[in-house]
Order: structure tokens, then C-alpha cells, then sequence
């Protein structure tokens, strides 16, 4: 056992130790730093301008399709030339980092594209900002996509850092070619550093499960651990006993109505929402044609229409997820992140913001709720971060709005551990802890089981009765018919009537208005009959 003696002291020998605490070094700090630069590539290359995003392409192009050793040598030796001279562990720093980066902005972009790209819209539908919705809502889930990738990369880094030999960096493998360069004991020698290796990458496997686990939103849950990123303070007022999930009626209105006085704006014949001449195409085709409606304060508007109509459309116009082409839309007297010039409306810079402060929330169809988040912190999220209200005040309202729909006892759980119905009551709560003074739901039960849509139209029908201004475009006619001011009809991106429920549901004056309340009157009688 002589050979085992020998790879121990080798394993163990303080020269081929200084060359791996140098290696370790430079894995480190370029990793950081490529890391860092990666995400500023990672973010042009998914820049909507062109320019910004084909530098990124010729940069990681480059970088990846040039050998390092080579882009080592060019830094060392061709920068001099140009009055640019590095030390070796500065060289193999910068040129290690330069060429991860390249390599770190593939893998952040694959993780940020592998994250619902409807979270992004949620948050940005309450007032997030591109910069907080990727901090808090798309980085943390884009993150499970991403670390193993990266772990890979930095043991990869850790063992390609020999190939600085070239340029004299001292490290492991270089010191061991030295040992063996004078003893010829290849195996020993090799196998010792081997070793070396083999317990630093270790290292870095456990600290990437330590951080997989850290982030692990179920983990996390469970454990009540704050974890590192995507996560706040956590929460700490004990959760209040179960409130019964089937609140009466009256006890459902009365908690809602409690919640949004500020929000219900008081009664007045001025419309709250103002939607003159709007027009909107995708391509060649006019989705939205020239639509003009208004809606009053405490208003609550059905919309509904055939698929395609563009119903939608309209409410992502009205807060303003896509820009209008022509028209205007004013919503309490304002634009939601426009400023008119010359007659036009110029779209500005940070438009989150101008929802928050024009007070346009929007509850959808899929529920998007923040997936790395509990229910307490989806609705705890925007009134934290885009209002300021200090978080106990946040906490106690989130938990007052849980109630309200009925939800207490779900503070602590996953959007995926709720039922569809959940989620939605849950989505709701989110878009009215903004105290928002007009709501939108796009189609809000269309995703739901038929047995959960009750669940959320019973809080919707509180929340009209509270005073809430409303648009809901929707396929429950007879919701509608209950609970609508004011019933609209769209068909191929105009609006064909309008008027009160009863006269639009039962007795429209257009032909067309009469072919699809009957197709939808059949579907509603099928249901029924299965
Ligand atoms: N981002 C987009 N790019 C291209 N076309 C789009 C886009 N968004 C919507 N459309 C198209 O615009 C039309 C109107 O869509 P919209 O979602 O507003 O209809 P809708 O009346 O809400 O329909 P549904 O009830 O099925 O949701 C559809 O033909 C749709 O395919």
C-alpha cells in the first residue's frame, strides 16, 4: 500500500494546495463576475430593440465560438500592445470571466423564458416594474431552471482553470505536471491532485443542493425558512382561526365593503372610464374598431361576445398591457402611461407605475398567481413593494382580504396546492389589496370546474354590491344578468349593443345579439342537463 501512502501525500502536500486555493480563486471571482455580466447580456438579448439584443448575439457568439486558451494568450500577450498589461491572475480572471459570461447569459435566458411569461403580466398588471417583477417574481422561479446549469459550469470552470498554465498561472494540475516533470510518479502524483479536485467540486455540489433546497418554494413552506431570493421577511403574526369558508352573504359584502372604501369612488354621473374612438390591430387585422363606451363610477359592465371579439383585448388596452393605436383612454380623467403630444398619445416609460397610481387592477383568466409565492405574499407583494405600506400593515390587510373571500386558513399555501376556485379568490384578493377604483376580470371562472365557479362569482357579486366600478367580460349569462349595470355586446371588435340586462339578455334588437345569446343559452341548458 505503499502507492496509497504516496496519493495521500500528495493529497495532502501544501504546494499542490496553493495551486488549488488558486484555482478556487479563479473560479470564484470570475464566476462572480461573469455571473453578474451575464445577466446584464441576458437581459439585452431579450431586449425588444434589436440593436441592444444583436450586440449581446455578436458578444456570446464570439465568446463561445472561440477557444479560451486562445482569448487567454490574446489577453496576456495582444492588450500589452495597446498599453494593456495584466499580471497572470488579473489575465486569467478577466479572460475566464469574459468567456462565462457568455456562457451564464444562455443559461439565465433559458431560465427566464422557462418562467410563464403571464407572471410577468400579473405583476406588471399591479404596478411592478420590470426590474422588481424580475428580482421578485421571475429570477427566484427562473432560478431552479438555472442553478444546475451553473453548478455544472463552475465545476467545469474549477477543472479548465489548468489551461491558465499558459499563461504561467501556478495552479493544481500545472504544479502536479511539475512534480511529475521531476519524480515521473504520474499516478501518484495525478491521483493525488485528482483527489484535490474531486473534494472541491464536492464542495460546490453541496452548495448547489444547499441553495436548490433554499429556494424550493415547498421547502420553504414547510419549513417556514426565509430562504435567499424571491422571498421577505418572513411573516410573522400567528395566522387568526379559520374564518368558515362559506361566509354568508351579507357577512361577504359587509368584510369586502370594509376593505375598498377608498376604493368606491362616490356616486357620480362623470364616467370613471372614458374609451373614445379605440382602435387596435395584431398584423393586418383590426381587433378593436373604433370602440367608444364609458363607464360610471360604482358601474358594474358585463362584456360579452363570440370568441375572438376582442374583449380581451379591450381590458389590456384599458390598462394599458398593450398600446392603443389610435383613440384614447382615460381612466379617472387619466392616462394610464400615456401623455397626448400634438393630438397622439405618446406611450411613456414606466407604466406599472402609472397603473398604481391611476388605480386599475385586473383579475385573469389563468389566475397568474406568483407561483414562488404563498397566497398571504402574492397579495402582500405590490402593496409592499410598489405602494410602501410597511409590512405588518400589508400582512394585516392581506389577511383581512383572505377572509373576505373566504380563504384564512390558506394564507400559508403554494398557488399550486389551491384549487382553480382558490387561486382565482385569491387573485382576487391580490388585485384589490392595490385598492384599486376599477377592476377588471378577464373572464374570471373560464378555467374553473363548473362546481368552483360559484366560489368566485359569489365574491365577485360581493364586491359589485360593495360599490366596486367593474368590467367583467364573461360567459355567465346569467351572472351577468344578476349581478351587471349595464350589459355589452361585442362581435368582430366593435360593439353591437349595449344597454340594460334585461333588455340586452332578453330581448336584443340585433339579429346577431339573438344567434349567439341562443348558442350560448344552449351550452348553459347542456351544462345543466349534464
Ligand atoms: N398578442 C396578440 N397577437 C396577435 N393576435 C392577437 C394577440 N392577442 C389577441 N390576438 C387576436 O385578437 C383577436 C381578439 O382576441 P381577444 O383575446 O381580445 O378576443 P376575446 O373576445 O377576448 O376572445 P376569447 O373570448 O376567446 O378570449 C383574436 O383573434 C386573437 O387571436
Amino acid at each position: 500500500m505503499e502507492w496509497a501512502t504516496e496519493v495521500l501525500s500528495y493529497f495532502t502536500s501544501d504546494f499542490l494546495w496553493a495551486g488549488a486555493v488558486l484555482a478556487l480563486q479563479i473560479t470564484v471571482v470570475s464566476m462572480v463576475i461573469g455571473l453578474a455580466f451575464g445577466l446584464v447580456l441576458a437581459l439585452m438579448r431579450i431586449s425588444e430593440y434589436r440593436l441592444i439584443s444583436g450586440i449581446a448575439w455578436v458578444y456570446i457568439w464570439v465568446m463561445r465560438g472561440t477557444p479560451l486558451l486562445l482569448q487567454l494568450v490574446f489577453i496576456f500577450d495582444a492588450l500589452p500592445l495597446i498599453g494593456l498589461k495584466f499580471d497572470s491572475f488579473t489575465t486569467a480572471v478577466i479572460g475566464f470571466s469574459l468567456n462565462q459570461a457568455a456562457f451564464s447569459a444562455e443559461i439565465i435566458r433559458g431560465g427566464i423564458l422557462s418562467v410563464n411569461p403571464q407572471q410577468a403580466v400579473a405583476a406588471s398588471s399591479l404596478g411592478m416594474g420590470p426590474m422588481l417583477t424580475l428580482r421578485r417574481i421571475v429570477l427566484p422561479q427562473a432560478m431552479r431552471a438555472i442553478l444546475p446549469a451553473l453548478a455544472n459550469d463552475t465545476i467545469g470552470m474549477l477543472k479548465m482553470t489548468s489551461v491558465a498554465s499558459v499563461i504561467f498561472v501556478n495552479e493544481l494540475t500545472f504544479r502536479a505536471q511539475q512534480i511529475v516533470g521531476e519524480n515521473f510518479k504520474f499516478f501518484t502524483v495525478f491521483a493525488g491532485a485528482g483527489l484535490i479536485y474531486l473534494l472541491l467540486t464536492s464542495i460546490i455540489s453541496i452548495a448547489q443542493m444547499l441553495i436548490e433546497r433554499s429556494l424550493d418554494p415547498e421547502r420553504r413552506q414547510q419549513t417556514g425558512s426565509r430562504g435567499w431570493l424571491g422571498r421577505g421577511r418572513r411573516t410573522t403574526a400567528p395566522a387568526p382561526a379559520a374564518t368558515p369558508v362559506r361566509a354568508t352573504k351579507a357577512s361577504r359584502v359587509e368584510a369586502v365593503r370594509e376593505l375598498i372604501p377608498a376604493a368606491a369612488p362616490a356616486a357620480s354621473d362623470e364616467p370613471f372610464l372614458q374609451c373614445a374612438n379605440v382602435w387596435k390591430a395584431y398584423g393586418e387585422r383590426d381587433v378593436l374598431k373604433g370602440i367608444s363606451f364609458n363607464v360610471k363610477p360604482g358601474e358594474v359592465v358585463a362584456v360579452i361576445g363570440p370568441s375572438g371579439s376582442g374583449k380581451s383585448t379591450l381590458l389590456r388596452l384599458v390598462n394599458h398591457l398593450e398600446s392603443i393605436d389610435q383613440g384614447e383612454i382615460r381612466v379617472g380623467g387619466r392616462y394610464v402611461g400615456y401623455v397626448k403630444e400634438n393630438g397622439r398619445l405618446r406611450p411613456t416609460s414606466g407604466r406599472a407605475k402609472a397603473r398604481a397610481e391611476v388605480g386599475v387592477s385586473m383579475v385573469f383568466q389563468s389566475f397568474n398567481l406568483f407561483a414562488n409565492l404563498t397566497a398571504l405574499e402574492n397579495i402582500m407583494e405590490a402593496p409592499v413593494r410598489v405602494h410602501g405600506v410597511p409590512r405588518a400593515e400589508a400582512e394585516a390587510l392581506a389577511r383581512r382580504l383572505l377572509a373576505a373571500v373566504g380563504l384564512s386558513s390558506h394564507a400559508d399555501h403554494l398557488p399550486q396546492h389551491l384549487s382553480g376556485g382558490q387561486q382565482q379568490r385569491v387573485a382576487i384578493a391580490r388585485a384589490l389589496a392595490v385598492k384599486p377604483r376599477l377592476m377588471l376580470f378577464d373572464e374570471p371562472t373560464s378555467a374553473l370546474d363548473p362546481e368552483l365557479v360559484g366560489e368566485v362569482l359569489n365574491v365577485m357579486r360581493a364586491l359589485a354590491e360593495a360599490g366596486m366600478t367593474m368590467i367583467i367580460v364573461t360567459h355567465e349569462i346569467r351572472f351577468a344578468r344578476e349581478v351587471a349595470d349595464r350589459v355589452v355586446f361585442f362581435d368582430e371588435g366593435s360593439i353591437v349593443e349595449e344597454g340594460a340586462p334585461a333588455d340586452i339578455l332578453d330581448k336584443p334588437s340585433k339579429e346577431r345579439t339573438r344567434r349567439f345569446l341562443s348558442v350560448i343559452g344552449n351550452e348553459v341548458a347542456d351544462e345543466e342537463v349534464a
